[in-house]
């Protein structure tokens, strides 16, 4: 019996909050062997993306290649690719490796607005990527713009993500957390003839960074560890709501304040 591991396909955050970052320290909370791949340096920080650099293609295939050689993945998690080359690399690599239970956050713009995945991407992300995976879990502006549906209210936002199931991939993950009229902060697991709805109180917090991030490397973790992805949805969402609850204040000079990776009260249900 082996350690349950995951691996981040993502971009590095220097700022802890998101991205890679979030994604390890979201890993080792939840009792996984966390491993990375980096797709891009960012510059950033809680209140602006200041730079993006993609690494070269030969770096990002040379860490695909070192981890598929040694290791399996119990479960991957795609964020920020940023272009249709790297999503290139990282399809093939997980068809070459045959990497197991595939979850994709499909980053494409930050809370403080910088571009991190190139418009002439998402094409690619859809046709390649999207059929691999057993998830994917954008947020709203995400989903209008994957399905091409706006979505206003409940019905419009249940049949984007039906939309997006039937582009091939068997479960979405429609995240809420842009919803700002609303007391409860509800996500819609969607396939293509189901939905569940998954609520928590809405928190009043300036600490959102990384929230979609460290959501799907939670769900993510719980897959390694063998849950269906309902369950590992809502044990997901249970680690980000008391990220976001009770956060930590790093530095008073905050915008988007970080979560809190080591908030969750109980540790035993989530372990
Ligand atoms: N203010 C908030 N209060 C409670 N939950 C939130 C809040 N903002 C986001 N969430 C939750 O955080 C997770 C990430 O959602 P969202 O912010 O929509 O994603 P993203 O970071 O990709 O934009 C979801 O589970 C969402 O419900
Ligand atoms: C490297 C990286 N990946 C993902 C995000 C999205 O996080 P957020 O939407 O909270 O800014 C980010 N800002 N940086």
């Amino acid at each position: 019996m082996f350690y349950p591991s995951a691996l981040s396909i993502a971009g590095s955050d220097c700022g802890g909050g998101a991205g890679i970052q979030a994604d390890l320290k979201t890993f080792q909370e939840l009792d996984i062997y966390g491993m990375s791949v980096i797709t891009a340096v960012t510059a950033q920080n809680t209140q602006e993306v200041k730079e993006v650099f993609p690494l070269p293609l030969q770096t990002v295939e040379a860490q695909l290649q070192a981890i598929g050689e040694d290791f399996t993945p119990a479960s991957t998690k795609t964020g920020m690719l940023y272009s249709a080359e790297i999503i290139q690399l990282v399809a093939s690599a997980i068809k070459c490796y045959a990497w197991p239970q595939i979850v994709i956050d499909p980053v494409m713009i930050s809370k403080s607005g910088a571009v991190l995945l190139q418009p002439s991407a998402m094409d690619t992300m859809l046709d390649i990527l999207l059929p691999l995976a057993c998830l994917i879990t954008p947020n709203i502006p995400e989903a209008e713009l994957i399905s091409g549906i706006e979505i206003v209210d409940v019905p419009s936002l249940y049949e984007a993500g039906q939309r997006i199931c039937s582009m091939g991939v068997p479960h979405v993950l429609l995240k809420g957390g842009h919803r700002e009229d609303s007391v409860e902060s509800t996500d819609y697991l969607i396939t293509r003839d189901t939905y569940l709805a998954l609520s928590s109180p809405r928190i009043h917090t300036r600490h959102t960074h990384g929230t979609g991030c460290t959501l799907s490397a939670a769900i993510t973790s719980g897959l390694a560890k063998g849950n269906s992805i309902e369950k590992a949805v809502s044990l997901g969402k249970k680690f980000i709501m008391n990220a976001i609850a009770y956060p930590i204040e790093v530095d008073s000079r905050h915008l988007y304040g970080p979560v809190n990776h080591w908030a969750y009260a109980d540790r035993g249900d989530m372990r």
